[in-house]
């Protein structure tokens, strides 16, 4: 029996309906497990900027800080997506955060339950058995180089900067979980043109022979987001950049059948932050359909790696599983066979899983 702080960050759009959910999720684990769980919630993102003219108050930075795991949404508004003018932005608190915390491992793992076979547009023979763990790189890269105007604004820059140090600590993460699981590691690059990327390869080949068990290949980008599609069970741990983690997993996300199943873990030197890879959707905000399961299942992942509760991870997944297991899908995740009145909006398919808890 544990006492536990958590934040819950809700950010915006569907961050707010989703994790929701995972918090109930959350307190059932407590009432069932005999733990005590505290919650306090921070803003971020679009209804920070609202509440405070900060996409990151340092109220909520100061709370993360003191908590013993976060659970956060999403950010981001049409508002500023559809204006590149705008000077202050939901997404800058997102990565304010991730930097601020020390946050430069972002776990992403693309599994993909059994059930859900059919729902990916992915052909299930390909599909079975797919397992692969992401590591991408969360605090360097192009996102938090210099960016800037020049020549009276008609000429823009962002610079991708890596150090040494950045790479190995990301790297050797890979490598411990590759040792767990299936000894595989690849290691995307762009090395054939990019110069952060020589140093990314310089860097693996240099801690590769401390890790004589793991197998390690290297990719290019570009020949990777082919192979995910074509032989995804090829890839067992894969580490990347930034840039290109953020875009790998989200097509990675179509081999477990949608955004809204993918969860994931940013850890580093301070609190862990737990999120869904996906955004604040605002197509389907308000709209009460959004999948919850990716929320739910960073929780599961909150538990085992912050709070070392394994059984109690355990319990989620295998409570996410039953529920697919039962036939119920949100419309996401909802192929042609299943019928209508299995298909669940956000807060009834979140009420399924707490059943099973
Ligand atoms: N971590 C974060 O906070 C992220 C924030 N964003 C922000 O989110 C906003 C929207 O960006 P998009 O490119 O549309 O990406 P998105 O991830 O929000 O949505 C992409 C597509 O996936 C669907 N989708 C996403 N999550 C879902 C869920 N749980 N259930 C069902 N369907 C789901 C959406 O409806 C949409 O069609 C932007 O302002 C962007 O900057 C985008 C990605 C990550
Ligand atoms: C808005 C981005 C900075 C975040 C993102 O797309 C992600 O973390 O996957
Ligand atoms: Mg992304």
């Amino acid at each position: 029996m544990a006492t536990k702080h958590i934040l819950i960050v809700p950010g915006d759009g569907i961050g707010q309906e989703v994790t929701a959910v995972g918090k109930k999720v959350l307190d059932k684990i407590a009432a069932k497990f005999g733990h005590t769980f505290t919650y306090d919630e921070a803003l971020i993102g679009h209804v920070a900027i609202e509440a405070t003219g900060n996409p990151l108050p340092d109220e909520s930075l100061e709370k993360m800080r003191k908590s013993d795991a976060v659970l956060f949404g999403a950010v981001g508004h049409p508002k500023y997506d559809n204006d590149p003018s705008a000077k202050v932005r939901p997404e800058q608190g997102l990565l304010k955060m991730r930097k601020e915390l020390g946050l430069y491992a972002n776990l992403r793992p693309i599994k993909l339950f059994d059930e859900l076979l059919g729902a990916s547009s992915i052909k299930p023979e390909i599909l079975k058995g797919a397992d692969i763990l992401f590591f991408r790189e969360l605090t360097g890269d192009i996102y938090f180089g210099e960016k800037g105007r020049k020549n009276d604004g008609d000429t823009a820059y962002d610079i991708a900067e890596y150090s040494r140090y950045e790479v190995e600590r990301i790297a050797r993460k890979a490598f411990e979980a590759a040792r767990t699981r299936r000894k595989k590691l690849c290691s995307v690059d762009k090395a054939n043109v990019i110069e952060t990327s020589r140093l990314w390869r310089e860097v693996i080949q240099k801690i590769a022979p401390e890790y004589p068990d793991v197998e390690v290949e290297h990719q290019f980008v570009d020949a990777t987001a082919m192979l995910l599609i074509k032989d995804p069970r090829r890839f067992d741990v894969v580490v990347t950049a930034n840039l290109f983690g953020d875009i790998l997993t989200d097509e990675a996300s179509q081999i477990a059948g949608s955004m809204g199943m993918l969860a994931s873990a940013s850890v580093g030197d301070g609190t862990g932050v737990y999120e869904p890879i996906h955004g604040s959707a605002h197509d389907i905000t308000g709209k009460g359909v959004a999948n919850p399961l990716a929320s739910i299942l960073s929780a599961a992942l909150l538990l085992d790696i912050s709070f070392g509760m394994k059984a109690e991870s355990e319990a989620v997944i295998n409570a996410v599983d039953q529920v697919l297991k039962a036939g119920f899908r949100t419309r996401d995740i909802a192929d042609q066979q299943i019928p209508a009145d299995k298909i669940l909006g956000t807060e009834a398919i979140g009420a399924e899983v707490l059943k099973h808890l």
